[in-house]
């Protein structure tokens, strides 16, 4: 008899999969196993491994997980932005000494420290929450402007960093638009379900969802971040999910934690608004700018690098302590550090890009915004590696026509590209790719 495991999908430590050997588990949701992972060939490199349940019980339920797998690769394998996870590739488990893995999909993921929901149990709580949900609402933003709706969105989906940066992650409730609606397996979380959802109509190609009900899911989980509570009453999901449907039927008002900030509670109000009609005004495109406006627009998406070499490898707390730097306190990433002094103490700004240490890249200076080096940007986009390839080009190249850091890849922003790329012996076609990242970040002495 098989040991009985808290993991979805278990996989032994050591596990090889092309190039990939298996670490520690980093999470476990109800479908997958998510796994630390390192390149077997020597490369450096490492990866989350999210080994996607196989299901092999009955048809039925074979048919539901390959759909919930599909989902998820369609998503990440047709959509790059910048608060999205990232998949570097899918493999496919080829292994009948394991029939319990064999034929599973494995999505290679970019490797994040955690997730929202085990910083949520931290105490004290973190005290970033008005930035993160900044960044998790410019990830809806982008995901919502592609034609998809989450369909899932929740704290255990919102990734972070070891930069600090979020990025939304699990999307196997996802759905394409077809016009005003998609179609998705269901809306899996109670909490974050909006009514008209609790009892959908399901026909044969699953149940009928709209970017609204992503907008409901953000005004619970920013009710919870920044109060701590649901923002329906009830000790139960099942009584909250009833108090949910007497607020839809108008027999219950909304009443928001008293420790819900000001400037939030007319922003959870319009989420939670009770019908689909009553929240589609509020799209994500008008509710980033108000939730930019209520984090404190110059602070929201501002991610200090957090992983000077000689720091003690950071683990979840690094991420939350990012962003705690975001809400003023930097004296509280002094608590990570090892006996050894940083090699630089002073936070990177826009106007003072600061050198820093990363783990594969090596040396490179950042402007504080984010941290990547190969992440791919072109003009259309927006997000903080645009605002910090806009900063790098404008106070460590001196290339001024690039205008202000304002985070949209517009066609100032390109021209400056075009221009730092012949500079610098690029192929000059305005794209930033690892190239460009890589000269963008290494100027002068570094
Ligand atoms: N790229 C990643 N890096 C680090 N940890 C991750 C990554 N992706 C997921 N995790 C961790 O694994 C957990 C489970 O992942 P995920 O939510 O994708 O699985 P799931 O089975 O699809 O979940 P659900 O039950 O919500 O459908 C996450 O909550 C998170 O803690």
């Amino acid at each position: 008899m098989t040991a009985r495991t808290p993991y979805a999908v278990p996989v032994p430590k050591g596990y090889r999969i092309g190039p990939w050997e298996v670490r520690d588990p980093l999470g476990s949701g109800a479908f997958a196993t998510v796994y630390a992972a390192r390149r077997g060939d020597g490369q450096p490199r490492t990866a989350a491994l999210k080994f996607l349940a196989t299901g092999t019980r009955t048809p039925r339920q074979l048919h539901h997980l390959r759909d919930l797998a599909e989902r998820e690769t369609e998503l990440l394998s047709r959509l790059r932005a910048p608060r999205l996870i990232r998949m570097y590739e899918t493999l496919t488990v080829d292994d009948p000494d394991h029939p319990e893995l064999d034929g599973a999909t494995v999505l290679v993921l970019e490797r994040a420290e955690g997730s929202l929901d085990t910083a949520l149990e931290l105490d004290p709580r973190p005290t970033a929450g008005p930035a993160l949900l900044a960044q998790i609402c410019e990830g809806l933003h982008q995901l919502h402007h592609a034609g998809w709706v989450h369909g899932d969105l929740k704290p255990a989906n919102v990734l972070l960093m070891a930069d600090g940066s979020v990025r939304l992650a699990d999307f196997n409730m996802a759905a394409e638009l077809e016009g005003t609606h998609a179609y998705a397996p269901a809306f899996a979380t109670p909490d974050y379900t909006p009514p008209e959802l609790l009892w959908p109509e399901v026909d044969e190609r699953g149940t009928r969802i709209r970017p609204t009900a992503d907008i409901w899911a953000f005004g619970v989980l920013a009710h919870v971040v920044l109060a701590g509570t649901f923002p329906l009453p009830g000790s139960s999901t099942q009584a909250r999910v009833d108090a949910a449907m007497r607020y839809a039927r108008g027999t219950e008002e909304l009443r928001l934690s008293p420790g819900l900030p000001e400037p939030w509670r007319q922003i959870v109000t319009d989420c939670l608004s009770p019908t689909h009609p009553d929240r589609v005004t509020h799209d994500t495109a008008s509710l980033l700018r108000r939730v930019e406006e209520a984090a404190g627009a110059s602070r929201s998406a501002r991610l200090p690098r957090l992983r000077p070499r000689r720091w003690r490898r950071p683990v979840l707390i690094a991420a939350i302590t990012a962003l705690a730097v975001l809400g003023g306190s930097t004296a509280v990433t002094y608590a990570l550090r090892d006996s050894e002094p940083p090699t630089n103490t002073a936070p990177p700004t826009c106007e003072k890009p600061t050198i820093f240490e990363d783990e594969e890249y090596g040396r490179g200076y950042t402007a504080g915004w984010n941290g990547t080096w190969d992440f791919t940007i072109k003009q259309g986009e927006g997000g903080s590696q645009v605002r910090e390839a806009q900063c790098l080009l404008r106070h460590l190249h001196g290339i001024t026509e690039v205008g202000e850091a304002d985070g949209i890849f517009g066609p100032l922003t390109h021209d400056a590209v075009v221009k730092f790329q012949k500079r610098a012996g690029l192929k000059a076609n305005g794209v930033v790719g690892a190239g460009t990242w890589s000269a963008l970040r290494k100027a002068g002495e570094v």
